[in-house]
């Protein structure tokens, strides 16, 4: 029971306290291990490869896009706040770059900017199903979120919620402005909360205890969906995502001091036998290059473009 009760939302944490139960297990099964019945065999076959362990995948990462607070300057960490106008269309952007790329589980944060931006985000999908979030806060809100028709089902893709990749929590940080933080500490103090490995903001987590319960989310949960067959993207922040690409990348304590990523840009990785290979940003949907690296892919492409013809 441990992949369940870790990998499902609702797991216990700051951000959830409900309890996983069979039902929500049967759900997500359901949800994510079907076919098409409204696209042919073939299509079906281009991008449900959920049988064959051997096949590549891909694992798209983004940030949210710009949020109120990141448009102040104010420190975030964990405080829920919403997109910008400018945040939501980063999101938009980021979907059309996308659109060509399967997608069947999608996982968030506990937080709104990072649903937000996995909703826009899905918008421009060319396969056009519906990304639905899946509710376990309680035995009624499963219930109640029930989908009982098998064909609607099969056009849905579930959407987990993870408060493990929630933004790394600030602290007695959160809600003031980096600038005049820096103006009152000191640039290289604001530095070091800011991008440091292992200090701690004051009463906040450093970028290692963020990547502690990250990086063991993304192991224990989306790693084996990946690994089963499955094409994932994850929505989630700066830092939760810095975690998650120092595991993939190997990057050194060192090396990630320096990663910076920007709100909104989806940034692609396969996964075969075992291995990440990191295939950069899609610049955009009908790029040659991005599709040039592996067939099923390329493949997968072809038939939504036929299938819009
Ligand atoms: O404020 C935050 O939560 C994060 C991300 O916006 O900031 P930083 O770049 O300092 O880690």
């Amino acid at each position: 029971m441990r992949f369940f009760s870790r990998c499902f939302p609702g797991n216990a944490g700051p951000f959830g306290k409900q309890v996983f139960s069979h039902r929500q297990f049967f759900l997500i099964q359901a949800l994510t291990s079907h076919a098409s019945m409204a696209y042919p065999t073939s299509v079906i076959n281009a991008f449900d490869n959920s049988q064959d362990s051997s096949t590549e995948t891909a694992l798209i990462l983004i940030r949210h896009g710009e949020s109120l607070w990141n448009e102040k300057n104010l420190f975030t960490g964990c405080v829920d706040v919403p997109l910008t106008k400018r945040g939501v269309e980063e999101a938009i952007e980021a979907g059309k770059r996308i659109s060509y790329i399967p997608v069947d589980i999608i996982y968030t944060s506990a937080l709104i900017r990072a649903q937000m931006t996995a909703m826009l985000a899905m918008t421009q999908h060319r396969h056009k199903k519906v990304p639905i979030i899946i509710h376990n806060e309680s035995e009624q809100a499963q219930t109640w979120t029930g989908i009982f028709s098998e064909e609607t089902k099969k056009q849905s893709i579930p959407v987990i919620t993870a408060w493990q990749l929630n933004e790394r929590m600030y602290g007695e940080l959160q809600g003031f402005n980096k600038r005049e933080t820096a103006e009152r500490v000191g640039k290289e103090q604001v530095h070091e909360w800011r991008r440091s490995y292992d200090v701690r903001p004051p009463g906040g987590e450093s970028l290692e205890m963020c990547s502690q319960r990250a990086v063991a989310y993304f192991k224990d949960c989306i790693e084996p969906q990946l690994k089963s067959g499955k094409h994932v993207m994850v929505a989630a922040h700066a830092n939760s995502l810095r975690s998650i690409i120092k595991y993939l990348d190997r990057l050194t304590s060192q090396e990630v001091i320096s990663l910076e990523l920007s709100t909104g840009i989806p940034l692609l990785y396969i996964y075969k036998d075992g291995t990440f290979i990191k295939r950069g940003s899609p610049v955009g949907p009908t790029e040659a290059g991005v599709y040039a690296y592996t067939k099923s892919l390329a493949l997968y492409r072809q038939k939504l473009d036929e299938m819009s013809h």
